[in-house]
């Protein structure tokens, strides 16, 4: 671990991953990756498209390539997609090339953040709250296995997630 580890945010769908990911790269002078913007600037087309069109499946695809190709770079801070983790290999890549912080936030507030946005697939049903409550209870463990620190989010704000990152990543890096 030095001054230039990857830092990688993983999480549910509302967790902040994108909003704690783009602060945080900007106060640590590094470039920020999101994954989802990547495959959808890669392929011309928002993500329910992708999802209508090539279905989840066709979606993991484009995501295991994206994140092959996100952690072979440097120096990066990268938000990932929700479901990051649901593939073996994207658990162990992420593992092996950053520090990996999962922000853990309880299911109702992901749904009171993301109730109104429809660029969320999966959450496109007749009860969100219950379909985050079950990817939670599903992916809880997979976030965990992949992640070196635990970030309980649910009471801070963002730039108060971000002070605490840059906190916790410093004294990792003076340590090693
Ligand atoms: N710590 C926070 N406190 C309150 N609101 C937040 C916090 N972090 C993010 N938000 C708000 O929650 C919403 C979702 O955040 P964001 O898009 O960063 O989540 P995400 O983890 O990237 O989600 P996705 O996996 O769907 O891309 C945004 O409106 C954002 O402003
Ligand atoms: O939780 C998920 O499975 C997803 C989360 C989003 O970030 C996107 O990657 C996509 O909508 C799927
Ligand atoms: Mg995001």
């Amino acid at each position: 671990m030095d001054t230039h580890t990857n830092i990688y945010l993983v999480g549910l769908m509302g967790a902040g991953k994108t909003t704690i990911g783009r602060q945080l790269a900007r106060r640590l002078g590094r470039n920020f990756h999101d994954s989802d913007h990547e495959i959808v600037e890669r392929t011309g087309v928002p993500i329910p498209t992708i999802f209508e069109i090539e279905g989840e499946d066709g979606f993991r695809r484009r995501e295991v390539q994206t994140i092959a190709e996100l952690t072979a770079m440097s120096n990066i801070v990268m938000a990932t997609g929700g479901g990051v983790v649901l593939d073996p290999e994207n658990r162990q890549r992420l593992h092996d090339t950053g520090w990996v912080v999962y922000l853990n936030v309880p299911p109702f507030m992901l749904y009171q953040r993301t109730r109104h946005d429809r660029n969320r697939p999966l959450l496109q049903v007749e009860d969100p709250l219950a379909r985050l409550e079950g990817l939670h209870a599903a992916r809880d463990p997979l976030y965990r296995e992949a992640a070196h620190m635990v970030v309980e989010g649910g009471q801070l704000v963002a730039s108060g997630v971000v002070q605490y990152l840059m906190r916790e990543f410093g004294r990792l890096c003076a340590k090693t």
